[in-house]
């Protein structure tokens, strides 16, 4: 396994706080950032000691820059500069510095020039044991990339002087990048790795403020780092990530973030991608209830066909169930929200030894006797992921915890499983719970979108297994709350599959449970497509594609963070319906101010 790195800048705090995380999540090195550096309160002898503490080394100190190209007399100062900082990295134990390409309007365009002076600072270097490594920035004035750094490193031919390689600047300009595997591996001196969505905007924009830990984003990291360790480079891998969600967030949460990235890219470099995900199903979605949304989510779950079947042995924890849908309502966990799930897999111990080896947070059992052991781990938001076979009645397995009410079994009304959870994101998690879904889970990317809601944009992210029968669809806003959205803009809601869409709606409707859709809606969608007549007259949402339809109902939000969706897939229809979604996010806007009146 590679040595772990992160650089001071991808963390929060003070230089000391950065350190303290980088230490706490088990990174081997740190990368120090000059501008953390100046602006600490402790000497260099003391961050070198505090750093050897805390079990860590400092891989490199960054950035210098403006340094090649210099006209003669500003290269004097820029040789001035060079040693001052070598100085310092004696002081704290650092051995290599790295070069960034200068971008100074100054800058001479000559590759020979470069190399030489370049050459000049490695001898500096040299003298003291120290090496530089030389990185072409995506926004460089002549230098900017890889192939042009390589060129001037090659012709400078000093052995203190090699290249940095950074995965942001290489892949935000090219997906050529195989060739990077020919350069002799002793000539690579460093590696920083950093993700980021795809954007189209100015690259020096997208680097400082958008990137993300490896497997966040779209780049292709694991292809990109496969080409540098093929060159031999047996240095670091060290993540170096300007974010501005983590630039604001508690610093040892973000480093456990990180660290996670880098175990799960080193388990694609070992097998070639994520390890297949063991998840064959959802076993049960369970809400946290109240005084107040309780009873109501009772009566839904009623009017919608669902038998109020078990209750838990020693938990306020009542099971319903209709065909494969089980449904948790706990009162003992606070208000109405999507408070856990549990997703069967084929080999349960399996699926949470791998998220621990991804640093999942576990949480506490509160396993009584003869109660089932069930592993559960904390997602991104605190919801929790539970791992189970769904054992039938008798066989020990979770339901057994259950004591049959005897209820009669309620006349179905065609619903047959649980399709899906929407669980909309804190804004300052929504990464983090990408690279969980992706890596802990095993689940990969299927849909995403963007769209204009009543309370701002909202961001969306389908993602399943390989056979469809586990999805989770993620949300959240583009931007962090405003004053004027509610507290809860984005209720979370639980879909649920029938194969008998007119009479769930006529039970929905018989309970006054359907959400009203705006007749602007139907007008638009007759205009656009020729929906069948059915979907004005059941006031269901529609949506198409390729493979085929999708009819949705919507029930009110009950208390103020959850309700329920109930759809029928017609054909092999893939989506998610997401293009309805901010008709039907202004539709429970509307409920929501009719029920205010009602008060
Ligand atoms: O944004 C920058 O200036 C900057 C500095 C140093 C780096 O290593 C880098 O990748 C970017
Ligand atoms: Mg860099």
């Amino acid at each position: 396994m590679a040595r772990t790195s992160i650089a001071t800048v991808c963390l929060s705090g003070t230089l000391e706080d950065r350190l303290d995380a980088a230490g706490a999540a088990g990174f081997d090195a740190v990368e120090i950032f000059e501008n953390d550096l100046i602006a600490a309160a402790s000497t260099p002898e003391q961050i070198r000691a505090r750093v050897a503490d805390l079990g860590l080394t400092i891989s490199l100190y960054q950035p210098f820059r403006d340094a090649e190209g210099a006209p003669a007399e500003r290269f004097a100062a820029v040789r001035r500069r060079m040693t001052a900082k070598l100085d310092l990295m004696a002081r704290l134990g650092a051995d290599t510095v790295l070069i960034c390409s200068s971008v100074a309007p100054d800058t001479i365009d000559d590759d020979d020039l470069a190399a030489e002076q370049l050459r000049t600072l490695a001898e500096l270097a040299d003298d003291r044991g120290m090496r530089i490594a030389y990185e072409a920035l995506a926004w460089g004035r002549h230098v900017s990339t890889w192939q042009r750094s390589w060129e001037i490193v090659r012709r400078a031919g000093h052995p203190a002087l090699g290249l940095c390689l950074d995965s942001f600047h290489v892949l935000s300009r090219t997906d050529q990048y195989a060739d990077i595997a020919g350069i002799p591996g002793d000539r690579v001196f460093f590696l920083q790795l950093a993700d980021a969505p795809r954007l189209s905007m100015d690259v020096l924009q997208w680097s400082r403020h958008h990137r993300l830990f490896p497997l966040q984003g779209s780049l292709d990291l694991v292809g990109f780092t496969k080409a540098v360790l093929a060159t031999g480079y047996r240095g670091p891998l060290s993540l170096e990530v300007f974010n501005d969600v983590f630039r604001q967030a508690d610093p040892h949460r973000t480093a456990v973030d990180a660290r996670r990235s880098l175990t799960a890219l080193q388990d694609c470099l070992d097998g070639g991608g994520f390890p297949a995900s063991s998840l064959t199903g959802l076993a049960f979605t369970e809400l946290g209830v109240d005084a107040d949304s309780g009873p109501q989510m009772e009566a839904l779950l009623g009017a919608l066909g669902f038998t109020h079947s078990g209750q838990h042995r020693s938990k306020p924890v009542q099971l319903w169930e209709q065909g494969d849908a089980r449904i948790l309502l706990n009162s003992g966990v606070g208000e109405a929200a999507i408070s856990a799930f549990a997703l069967e897999s084929s080999d349960p111990e399996a699926a949470a030894r791998r998220a621990a080896h991804l640093h999942a947070r576990p949480l506490p059992r509160r396993r009584r006797q003869r109660e089932a052991d069930l592993t559960a781990v904390a997602a991104p938001d605190g919801t929790a992921v539970f791992f189970c076979r769904t054992e039938p009645v008798g066989e020990h397995g979770w339901l057994d915890d259950f004591l049959p009410t005897g209820e009669p079994r309620a006349l179905s009304t065609g619903i047959t499983a649980i399709d899906h959870l929407s669980l909309a994101q804190p804004f300052d998690r929504y990464d983090e719970a990408a690279l969980f879904y992706r890596a802990v889970l095993g689940l990969t990317d299927d849909e995403a979108g963007e769209f204009a809601a009543p309370f701002g944009l909202v961001r969306t992210l389908a993602i399943r297994n390989a056979d469809r029968s586990v999805r989770v669809a993620l949300s959240v806003p583009v931007l962090r709350r405003g004053d004027w959205a509610p507290a809860i803009p984005h209720p979370q809601h639980i879909t649920l599959a029938t194969d008998d869409l007119p009479r769930t709606a006529a039970a929905l409707a018989a309970a006054g449970m359907i959400l009203p859709i705006p007749a602007n809606y139907y007008d638009d969608l007759d205009a656009r497509i020729s929906a069948p007549a059915a979907v004005r007259r059941l006031g269901v949402m529609y949506d198409e594609d390729e493979h085929g339809s999708y009819w949705q109902l919507f029930t009110p939000v009950i208390g103020s963070r959850v309700f329920v969706e109930v759809v029928q897939r017609v054909g092999d229809y893939r989506g998610y319906g997401f293009a309805n979604d901010p008709v039907r996010m202004a539709a429970h806007r509307q409920q929501r101010l009719r029920e205010e009146i009602k008060d």
